[in-house]
């Protein structure tokens, strides 16, 4: 059997990961692939129980933001994403460790060599196959999201604070070209989802 794929998504607030992550699932679903649909933080009862603390504590100390999330991220890891990767699924995450570096380190201002420590610690090796990080101007995001519910925690931080987020994201997609594709999410879903769907077909076409 083949091992499975991991994928994720990215982005700021309200750019359409939770609406494009049940588009990239369906897709795979439909080549008949065994598809494990899943988020961070959360994830597990635990990962979800942190994800209420994550959104709500108010005050959270950077240091505690990033420990909280590695915390959720090793039981996520053991339970969930490895077993399945294991027995030949596929994986994806609405989020991973590239948001630690957008939203602890580029956001926060959490050196990147301590993200990388934690990193190596909780995951080893394993990175994603593909991440599709969908990048669209900070008040269109903010905008999309605050129709649809009212803000958490860091819903709440200013507009600087989103766009380092997303020069965050940005960088680390300059820095791994093959892994991190940028999808412009500023467009119409039809438009975007042809995009991801050319992304999902070249990873596909790379598993026959
Ligand atoms: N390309 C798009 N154009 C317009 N609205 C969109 C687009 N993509 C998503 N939306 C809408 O924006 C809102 C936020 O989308 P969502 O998928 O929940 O974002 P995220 O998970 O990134 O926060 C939803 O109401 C969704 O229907
Ligand atoms: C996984 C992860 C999430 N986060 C933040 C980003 C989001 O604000 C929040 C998760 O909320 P989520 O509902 O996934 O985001 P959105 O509002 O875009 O749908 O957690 C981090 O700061 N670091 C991380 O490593």
């Amino acid at each position: 059997m083949t091992a499975g794929k991991f994928i994720t998504l990215e982005g700021g607030e309200g750019v359409g990961k939770s609406t494009n992550l049940d588009f990239v699932v369906s897709r795979l679903r439909a080549r008949g692939l065994e598809v494990i649909a899943t988020r961070e933080p959360g994830g597990t009862a635990f990962g979800e129980a942190v994800r209420g603390i994550f959104l709500h504590q108010d005050p959270l100390r950077p240091e505690a933001e990033l420990l909280l999330l590695f915390a959720a991220r090793v039981h996520h890891l053991r339970e969930v994403i490895e077993p399945a990767l294991r027995r030949g699924a596929w994986v994806v995450c609405d989020r991973f460790t590239d948001a630690s570096y957008a939203y602890q380190g580029a956001g926060r201002g959490i050196k990147p060599g301590i993200i990388d420590f934690l990193r190596d610690w909780i995951q080893a090796g394993l990175r994603p196959d593909l991440t599709l990080l969908l990048d669209a101007p900070v008040d269109i995001g903010l905008r999309r999201a605050h129709q649809r519910s009212g803000p958490d925690r860091l819903e709440r931080e200013d507009s600087a604070f989103f766009a380092r987020v997303r020069e965050g994201y940005l960088a680390l997609a300059r820095t791994e070209p093959d892994r991190i594709r940028v999808i412009d999410a500023d467009r119409p879903l039809v438009l975007v989802q042809a995009a991801i769907a050319a992304q999902l077909d070249s990873l596909l076409d790379g598993c026959v």
